[in-house]
């Protein structure tokens, strides 16, 4: 594996999917249809992959992780097919580019405490050659996403919030210290106020320790706020990509102005404005024709 180019590359990814909900198309869905695109690691960056529900951003990231293997195209790391990697090749891969879920529950084991989450990593990637560097380290990682060890690590699952679970996993990416994240709806599931110490610790890591992201969101308002790239998509495909300023103050996809208009308006003045003009026309006299 060559160490110069530390790229991910789609290169024509096209994933169908069989099954009853494709009855109307002959059996078949096609859920990414020929997308190609190129994560860097030089500079490090954030690019958001955004579209509505369906759309097919969680399929490319399953993909990415090598979780699906697509109908057709390629996912090449540092130059080569993820799927013809030798074993080291690969265990290199499995480091170096890491998920962040939407719902991190469904990765916990509810039989085990925090502290393994983190000592299974160390184990298995040979973080530390005695115990209390290995603790030292992971208390560093806690640390580092504003968590104390002593209220989360003897814990189960259960007795941590939502939001400590997503920090938990985000510590996991800084004890692994990987060169891309793969976060698929990191923060959906999350309230306001921890969303952006979420995001604030990813462009954090992005800054401190060049790390890559590819955010996967449904919120425009979040890919405005992280910054870097955007990608949009619509029915498995690229429809407009760029820098995110200039993606989502100029849109050119019809797509992407339809999603931008789609977003609340948060000034009451204009709700009760538009609420005000609804009555009027409801109140207003109808139109006579001269005809009836
Ligand atoms: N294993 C599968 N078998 C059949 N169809 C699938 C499978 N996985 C996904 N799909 C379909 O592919 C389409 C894209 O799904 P995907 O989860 O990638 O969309 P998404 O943009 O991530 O949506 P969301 O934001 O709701 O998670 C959907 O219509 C989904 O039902």
């Amino acid at each position: 594996m060559t160490t110069s180019s530390c790229n991910i590359e789609l290169q024509n990814i096209t994933q169908v999917f069989r099954g009853p909900a494709a009855r109307s198309t002959g059996g078949t869905f096609t859920a990414v249809d020929d997308v190609s695109f190129h994560l860097t690691s030089d500079p490090p960056g954030i690019t958001s992959l955004v579209g509505q529900s369906g759309s097919g951003k969680s399929t490319i990231a399953r993909i990415i992780l090598g979780l699906q293997k697509p109908t057709q195209g390629i996912v090449a790391y540092r130059g080569k097919d993820i799927y013809k990697l030798s074993r080291q090749e690969y265990d290199i891969y499995r480091r170096e580019v890491q998920p962040v879920f939407q719902d991190p529950y469904g990765i916990f084991n509810p039989f085990y405490r925090i502290d393994r989450i983190f000592w299974t990593a160390i184990k298995k990637f040979q973080l530390a050659s005695t115990r209390q560097q290995g603790l030292a380290r992971i208390e560093e990682s806690l640390y580092a996403v504003d968590l104390r060890p002593e209220d989360v690590l003897n814990r189960y699952p259960h007795q941590i919030s939502g939001g400590q679970r997503q920090r938990i996993m985000l510590a996991r990416v800084h004890l692994l210290q990987p060169k891309f994240i793969i976060a698929d709806e990191p923060i959906s599931m999350l309230d306001a106020a921890v969303r952006v110490l979420f995001l604030n610790i990813l462009l954090d890591f992005q800054q401190k320790y060049g790390m890559s992201t590819l955010f996967i969101t449904h919120d425009l308002s979040t890919a405005y706020y992280v910054g870097g790239n955007i990608l949009v998509m619509s029915q498995g495909q690229i429809v407009e990509c760029g820098n995110v300023d200039d993606v989502l103050t100029h849109p050119t996809h019809a797509y992407t102005q339809m999603l931008l208009s789609s977003i609340p308006v948060p000034d009451p003045d204009a709700r009760w404005q538009e609420k005000a003009d609804i009555a009027l026309m409801e109140e207003a006299p109808p139109v006579v024709t001269g005809n009836e």
